[in-house]
């Protein structure tokens, strides 16, 4: 059978946050360039693929609507104007952003994305990711990056999807970059408990740190420090020699650090959604297809150009990527997020 023609990949739009201005107004001048039937549309989708039972839409909506008691300021005033601005239910941009945490832990089947960081040839420390997550017809339409400001400064970039104020992906100039992979442990009920136990939904968490830490060793340690709602497992890098880690969260404690100098390939570490010291299944190996890649490029050929090719190879990039990221805490200037308009079609459709 003929294969379905992809589209290229494109670069994702960079717009402006100003954190100077009233939370509720901040995404007023961003949201505006989305179409909300887009998100409207994506978001039931979004809800039948990730929440464990349909019966929880209206119990999650309600809870949400309690917004203080779960979402930390600024967060919940910007989900309010959000809501303003999109016309859309409160309850129900809130379960968008939160759908991470109601979404991830043991019986979730979905899996993929890729995280890692590694040294160029010139020594800089890069970063890289592919965020994967079903609907991604809708996702890609929503990527973009934001330019979060204060002063007039950028304080850090993010790629974000537009009504998804947590952190997924960002960077702080010469301080650290840092990124988020599903990790799926546990069960629905730890993750409800963690709630009530006022720990934070996990990409609030990684925005905050993006905001008030001033470097890797400050970013690092509020990583460990901060209680998540999720399982998760936080990839973290910096601008000095040594500066990488893969933590993995159980939600409210630590389970493991993995740093860039303890890295059994000594110049990158590769995270997809399994723990390090586990063996990734025959069935997922996105893991061994990355490092496969990595070695066979070789530490003196790395650069930004060349980690996106990795995080293109076959397993890696799949149907559900929806963009690339390639950042640099080290160098300002390398900050680029693709929109993967050219992801691979699912097996599915591959096979009728
Ligand atoms: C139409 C809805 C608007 C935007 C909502 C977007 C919600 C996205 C939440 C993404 C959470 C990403 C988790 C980490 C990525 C990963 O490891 N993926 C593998 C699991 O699919």
């Amino acid at each position: 059978m003929e294969k379905p023609t992809t589209k290229a990949a494109i670069p994702a739009k960079t717009y402006i946050v100003n954190l100077d201005l009233p939370p509720q107004e901040r995404w007023n001048n961003v949201i505006k360039h989305f179409d909300p039937n887009i998100l409207k549309q994506g978001l039931n989708t979004l809800f039948k693929e990730y929440l464990p039972s349909q019966q929880l839409v209206p119990i999650l909506e309600d809870v949400a609507k309690d917004l203080e008691r779960y979402i930390p300021q600024p967060f919940a005033d910007e989900l309010r104007g959000l809501s303003k601005a999109l016309g859309m239910k409160l309850g129900d941009l809130v379960l968008i952003n939160i759908i991470y945490d109601v979404s991830a832990f043991n019986s979730s089947q979905i899996k993929a994305c890729t995280s890692i960081v590694a040294y160029d040839s010139m020594g800089r420390i890069i970063h890289g990711r592919n965020l994967d997550y079903k609907v991604g017809d809708y996702l890609r339409e929503l990527t973009l990056q934001v330019d979060y400001q204060r002063g007039g400064k950028t304080l850090y970039m993010a790629t974000t999807y537009a009504g998804y104020i947590g952190v997924i992906t960002g960077s702080k100039p010469n301080a650290f970059s840092i990124t988020g992979d599903q990790r799926n442990i546990g069960s629905i009920l730890q993750n409800l408990f963690s709630a009530v136990d006022h720990s934070w939904p996990t990409f609030f968490a990684e925005r905050r740190v993006l905001e008030e830490a001033s470097d890797y060793q400050s970013a690092l340690s509020q990583i460990l420090k901060t209680p998540t709602i999720a399982p998760v497992y936080f990839i973290i890098s910096g601008i000095n020699a040594g500066e990488g880690a893969i933590v993995v969260r159980d939600g409210r404690k630590v389970a493991n650090v993995t740093t860039l100098s303890q890295s059994a390939h000594s110049w990158y570490i590769v995270e997809t959604n399994y723990d390090p010291w586990v063996q990734a299944p025959a069935t997922d190996d996105r893991r061994d297809a990355a490092i496969n890649a990595m070695n066979k490029l070789g530490r003196k050929n790395m650069n930004p150009q060349q980690l996106y090719k990795v995080l293109s190879v076959d397993l890696v990039f799949n149907s559900d990527t929806t963009y690339t990221t390639i950042m640099s805490a080290a160098d300002a200037s390398v900050y680029q997020t693709m929109i993967r308009y050219d992801a691979p079609p699912p097996e599915e459709l591959i096979n009728t």
